[in-house]
């Protein structure tokens, strides 16, 4: 009689675990590589490899990650994220359409380097056609490191990923237990673990300790509110970035347009001004049919219009306040709808 009653509580307790279990979110893990999945010798940084360890072993680290989400890992590359190329992106973003379209998963984690990982999240935000959670996160410390960063990182990001509070705020950064907009998101240490800031904004958010909150909205159109379906292209258009500085000539744009480029950014100088003979160059690239943005070296504030440089006079357009790596990719995705300079502009004011 005892040992019945036993077993029907254990029976019982096995049941609701399974329940709970079975609640839990699903959660896949694309992993792209970058020092999260780094490894080396010394008890600190030198001399380490990003992209060495196999997605198994980035989920093996992280203990209690099985409690906040069913996952599932594949890895999508193994690079350090200064290898990330166009075509990983393209290959991401059909994996993810994929994903939501045949409803594998709640939400979707990439772990990736931190040297690119604001522009393939931008990339993301702007033709992945679901604003399911798709989280990227990465670490500044290699596997290997003391308290590397890695294995929080990616607790936090599944965490975001799986919570309903997520649902429907499509690609975000989380990092340093901060909630990034892929928009306003950049890289600002070289080394230190607090990597990332919105110099033009802050976080939306934070998780800390298995909970997620949110403080803000982002205003600017994304996912499929983009024109930006890319299911049917296997390459972009060209588009290269030239920064200027104290006397710069305008041997590395003339290149850029030699090469055949289809645009350039130009990372200007203040309110995206150029000097003299980057003015000359720019106009005679337009002439060729090369499309140019005007951004800026400066990481805060807009380029506005016809301020100090009259766009309508070389056939620019501005980026507002995208940095020159984020102007690239918008400038990439506008020119596979048009070449038309009025409605690549408006673009830049919506996305
Ligand atoms: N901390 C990092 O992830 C930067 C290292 C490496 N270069 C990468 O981007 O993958």
């Amino acid at each position: 009689m005892k040992q019945t009653i036993l077993l029907l509580v254990f029976a019982g307790l096995l049941q609701t675990l399974f329940a709970q279990q079975q609640k839990l979110p699903r959660v896949v893990i694309l992993a792209t590589g970058g020092t999260i999945a780094g490894t080396g010798a010394s008890a600190d940084r030198s001399a380490y490899k990003a992209g060495e360890l196999p997605v198994k072993d980035l989920i093996a680290a992280v203990p209690g990650i099985d409690k906040v989400a069913t996952i599932t890992g594949e890895q999508v590359s193994n690079v350090g994220s200064q290898d990330m190329t166009v075509d990983i992106w393209i290959k991401l973003n059909k994996r993810i359409n994929e994903i939501f379209k045949n409803n594998e998963a709640d939400g979707i984690v990439i772990t990736h380097g931190t040297d690119t990982q604001e522009e393939t999240a931008y990339f993301l935000n702007l033709t992945v056609r679901y604003d399911h959670p798709v989280v990227l996160t990465g670490s500044m410390r290699p596997s290997t490191a003391i308290s590397a960063d890695g294995p929080k990182n990616l607790y936090d990001a599944v965490t975001v990923a799986a919570s309903p509070l997520s649902k429907g705020r499509g690609v975000m950064l989380v990092f340093n237990e901060s909630i990034w907009d892929p928009r306003d998101v950049e890289k600002v240490s070289t080394t230190h673990v607090n990597g990332f800031a919105a110099p033009n904004s802050g976080p939306l958010g934070q998780v800390y300790d298995g909970k997620v909150i949110y403080y803000f909205n982002s205003v600017h159109k994304a996912n499929k509110q983009t024109p930006f379906d890319i299911s049917g292209l296997t390459k972009l258009p060209r588009v290269a970035v030239a920064e200027l500085y104290c006397d710069a000539p305008a041997t590395a744009l003339n290149a850029y347009v030699a090469d055949g480029v289809d645009g350039v950014i130009t990372g200007g100088l203040g309110n995206g001004n150029l000097n003299k003979a980057n003015t000359e160059a720019v106009m005679a690239a337009v002439k060729k049919g090369v499309s140019i943005v005007r951004s800026s070296r400066v990481f805060t504030g807009r380029v506005t219009l016809f301020d100090e440089t009259d766009d309508e006079k070389l056939g620019t357009m501005v980026s507002d306040n995208l940095s020159p790596q984020k102007a690239r990719i918008l400038l990439m995705l506008g020119l596979t709808k048009t070449k038309d300079r009025k409605q690549l502009q408006q673009y830049f004011f919506e996305y």
